[in-house]
């Protein structure tokens, strides 16, 4: 997979370069590109910003320099399998779904907005010839698309093949059944007075996989009533609680 991520800020994209992503470029599964806006202006002062039409509080991005980085980094008619990401807080909510999604394209192109967001224009002209997703993290506001980009790229990365040590992880992780993880522990036995819960030390795996079961589905019920509003019947087991 190649990305490229733009941004004015495009040292806040340097842990790209470290650990799971690092590995991942290692094993040459990833090939990232980070790029500074500015690099597509060509005033004197490097503007990537102005007022917005309709008045209101602060600056729009300009269209023309990312129209040109979207030219550069996605050379018209070399459009196959790019797919353009932009971080927004009025964008479709991130899931595992959908970094699965991403996880599938072979070029992922980010667009770090900052102030109030980039013109739509060029949203819309990049929609006649790529996909365009624009995806939010959660109902906050950060200063831009940056940090959610770092968040979006370790969720995708992480299910590339070869990046993580063991594949099992990927099966019984939290979202990826539907439902939370169960609690997890490991040695000592009994720690400042708590013990491990028995059945885990039992080696009866049925039991311990029943138990796994039934603590995600008590923890999803408590925490994600929502989850389990969306969890297709065909998920539950007869031994489940009752739906
Ligand atoms: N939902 C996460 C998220 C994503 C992007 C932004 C953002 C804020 C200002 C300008 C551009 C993007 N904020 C929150």
């Amino acid at each position: 997979m190649r990305v490229d991520v733009v941004s004015i800020f495009p040292e806040y994209l340097a842990p790209l370069g470290l650990s799971l992503i690092g590995r991942a470029r290692a094993a040459g599964v990833l090939d990232v590109g980070v790029h500074d806006l500015r690099a597509w202006t060509h005033d004197v002062h490097r503007t990537v910003d102005d007022t917005p039409y309709g008045g209101g509080p602060g600056m729009v991005m300009r269209p023309e320099p990312w129209g040109e980085a979207l030219d550069s980094l996605v050379p018209p008619g070399e459009e196959s399998g790019a797919r353009l990401v932009v971080p927004t807080p009025a964008g479709v909510r991130f899931d595992q779904a959908m970094a699965h999604e991403l996880a599938a394209e072979s070029h992922l192109v980010f667009a770090c907005g900052r102030y109030e967001g980039i013109d739509q224009r060029v949203l819309e002209h990049a929609g006649t010839r790529m996909p365009v997703t624009e995806v939010s993290l959660g109902d906050y506001v950060l200063f831009g698309g940056e940090v959610a980009v770092l968040v979006i790229m370790e969720a995708v990365t992480r299910l590339l093949p070869g990046v993580l040590g063991n594949a099992d992880s990927l099966a019984e992780e939290s979202h990826a059944h539907g439902l939370l993880e169960a609690p997890v522990y490991t040695k000592p036995p009994s720690w400042r007075g708590l013990d491990v819960p028995e059945i885990l030390r039992s080696g009866d795996h049925g039991r311990i996989a029943r138990w796994r079961r039934d603590q995600a589905l008590v923890r999803t019920a408590r925490r994600r009533p929502d989850m389990l509003a969306v969890l297709p019947a065909e998920r539950l087991d007869k031994r489940d609680v009752a739906a």
